[in-house]
């Protein structure tokens, strides 16, 4: 396996995902999905392309924004809260932007919330004013604080931060919201939602040299039928013709359907891409309005 080289010599691409944690399986996962393969690294920190010369890194997230700016990696797979901090980081610091969201991936969905004591009667931002407030994320909440003309006071912590209001560290707090179950167990209410986070594919600012940017783009194409098709389903069935008007608006999601005439008959076998939930209600829904056989089935691939 030959060994991670500089940025300019480079004619592989090099994605940085999540060595471990949250985001560690599903990315890897995505990008399998793309028909990407590897061969790993004894020490699990480089992982060479197989199928197409497309490697991947194992870092901590918070590597990965760097890691693009400074060319080290083209793309990475990363939570928006990490990186609108770091892009926050590198406008307060004077610097170009240099990285941004290629795509939204649809996983490790979560919001940056700002959290307050329950005893609070919650009125407004107005309330912040003067006090302290909790945080990871100071740029994205110094931003935050700033477009609702408030001034209060960001306290960096670097986790456990739900407990400052207890230790007398901070008045409220701002941080990540999933279940709320973290904010509960530390007496504290949700009150306002600064950013709505997920697992993003993010890429340089600026672009890529020709081979590449080809590689890049077909990754892409390739991600965009992944996650086109992560949640669709092709939906069969059987009806006479003339219930096709009662059945068709039971299919708002599906592509048109292929419509086929069965022999001597003057019944339609039809074929629907479906790109939402086909759940057992809507199949009960398609029985009743007269559908027959209704068989639903996985889409492994899908190229537009
Ligand atoms: N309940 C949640 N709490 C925190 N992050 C979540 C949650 N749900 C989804 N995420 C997303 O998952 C990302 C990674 O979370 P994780 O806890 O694995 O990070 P980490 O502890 O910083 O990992 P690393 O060791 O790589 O630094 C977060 O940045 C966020 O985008
Ligand atoms: O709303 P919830 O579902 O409770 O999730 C939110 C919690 O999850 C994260 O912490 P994590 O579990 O990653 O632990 P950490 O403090 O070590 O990051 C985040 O920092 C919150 O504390
Ligand atoms: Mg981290």
């Amino acid at each position: 396996m030959s060994p991670p080289t500089s940025a300019t010599s480079r004619d592989r691409l090099r994605i940085a995902i999540q060595k471990s944690g949250r985001l560690a399986e599903p990315a890897r996962a995505l990008l399998a999905s793309c028909g990407l393969s590897w061969r790993e690294s004894r020490d699990r920190l480089f992982c060479y392309g197989e199928t197409l010369p497309i490697d991947l890194l194992l870092v901590r997230d918070d590597d990965i924004p760097g890691l693009i700016a400074d060319g080290v990696c083209d793309l990475g797979i990363v939570g928006r809260n990490v990186l609108g901090e770091q892009d926050g980081e590198r406008r307060n610091g004077g610097r170009e932007p240099a990285f941004r969201e290629w795509r939204a991936l649809g996983f490790g969905a979560c919001r940056l919330a700002l959290a307050v004591p329950e005893s609070w009667d919650w009125q407004g931002v107005s309330q912040l004013a003067g006090k302290r407030i909790a945080t990871s994320y100071p740029a994205l909440l110094s931003q935050w604080l700033a477009e609702q003309g408030i001034a209060a006071d960001v306290v960096l912590l670097s986790g456990s931060v739900e407990i400052a209001p207890r230790l007398g560290q901070a008045d409220a707090i701002c941080d990540l919201v999933s279940s709320g179950a973290t904010l509960s167990a530390n007496q504290l209410k949700p009150v306002e939602t600064l950013l709505q986070s997920e697992a993003v594919l993010a890429g340089p600012a600026a672009e890529f040299d020709a081979v590449r940017g080809e590689l890049a783009q077909l990754l892409l194409r390739r991600l965009d039928g992944a996650l086109r098709i992560r949640h669709s389903k092709l939906l069969l069935f059987q009806a006479p013709r003339r219930l096709l008007p009662a059945l068709l608006p039971l299919l708002p999601d599906a592509e048109v359907p292929t419509v086929m005439q069965l022999d001597g008959e003057d019944d339609l076998a039809l074929q629907a891409l479906c790109h939402g939930a086909v759940t057992w209600q809507r199949l009960e829904d398609l029985k009743r309005a007269g559908a027959r056989g209704l068989m639903v089935l996985p889409v492994e691939g899908m190229l537009a």
